[in-house]
């Protein structure tokens, strides 16, 4: 498939091909630890290399979490740079979790960093955060089309302090929350099999029947395994729309590390438990 394909179409290819899972890559200290590694480069690179070869041939996404690497400074930038690679010429797809979000220029510069193909980080899709207001995403909106690259934008995460801003309700009467997938469902109308732009919308919230979930994009569902939410959740959390739902499991594999089948069987034991939830 051509690189310039839009991220909604190579996605959904993908979790067809896959099934929809989505595994996490997020070096924890503890992590490190728990896989006898030191909490250093070394360490770092031996992590992402092994969760990477293991899993590449069987997941739909990879999602790195950037922070993780930056922690390193620009030492732990290249070994994110090399994984991001890595796992695109295997051929998985990257959601980098950076979750940036600023104006104009800055906007601009960040999306160019994550989603110009020239760069070195250049990655399939990217974390944004909306709350210094929806438009100011533009740039990276604008880039994304370009470059046939995908964005999720935080509209409902999985951790109980969102809801101060999520929920909150506007003048119109409607959240916070529900106006960021307003804006996403235009972003994609009419787009087949489904459009680029994504929410980010945790598996761990219960009843969402009065959102409108129905984006016609992707939704990553992180939450399931380490902070408690399960496959067999996401039907009720996501109604009709589960479809489309990425659900993203990060320490919940990565903690069977660092023997590489008892990775395998895990990442496969949440695929199947998603594929039996949801009939992916
Ligand atoms: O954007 C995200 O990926 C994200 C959004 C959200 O609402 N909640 C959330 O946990 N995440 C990320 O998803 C991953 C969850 O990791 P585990 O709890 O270990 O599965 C982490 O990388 C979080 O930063």
């Amino acid at each position: 498939m051509s690189p310039v394909t839009p991220f909604g179409t190579r996605l959904r290819a993908a979790m067809d091909a896959r099934g929809p899972l989505c595994v996490g890559i997020d070096p924890h200290a503890a992590l490190l630890a728990s896989w006898g590694l030191d909490d250093d480069i070394a360490g770092l690179e031996r992590f992402s290399r092994t969760v990477v070869e293991a899993l590449a041939d069987q997941v739909a996404v990879f999602k790195p979490q950037a922070a993780f690497f930056e922690r390193f400074g620009s030492r732990g930038v290249a070994v994110l740079e090399r994984t991001v690679a890595d796992a695109r010429a295997a051929g998985t797809l990257v959601l980098m979790d950076a979750k940036r979000g600023d104006i104009g220029s800055t906007m601009a510069a960040y999306a160019s960093a994550f989603l110009d193909p020239a760069s070195p980080l250049f990655s399939d899709a990217l974390t944004v955060s909306p709350y210094l207001g929806y438009g100011s995403l533009k740039p990276a909106v604008e880039l994304a089309r370009e470059s046939g690259a995908g964005l999720f934008v935080l509209a409902l995460t999985s951790n109980p302090e969102g809801a101060e801003v999520q929920r909150a309700v506007r003048e119109d009467g409607r959240t916070i929350g529900a106006t960021m997938l307003a804006h996403l469902a235009e972003e994609n109308a009419g787009a087949a099999p489904m459009g680029s732009f994504g929410a980010v919308v945790g598996a761990t919230l219960g009843d969402l029947s009065s959102f409108d979930l129905d984006i016609n994009g992707p939704l990553l569902a992180p939450g399931i395994g380490a902070q408690g939410a399960t496959a067999a959740d996401l039907p009720a959390v996501f109604g009709k729309a589960v479809g489309n739902v990425v659900p993203n499991v990060s320490r919940g594999v990565l903690k069977h590390g660092p023997d590489v089948s008892a990775l395998r069987d895990a990442s496969r034991r949440f695929a199947d438990e998603i594929r039996a939830a949801v009939g992916a």
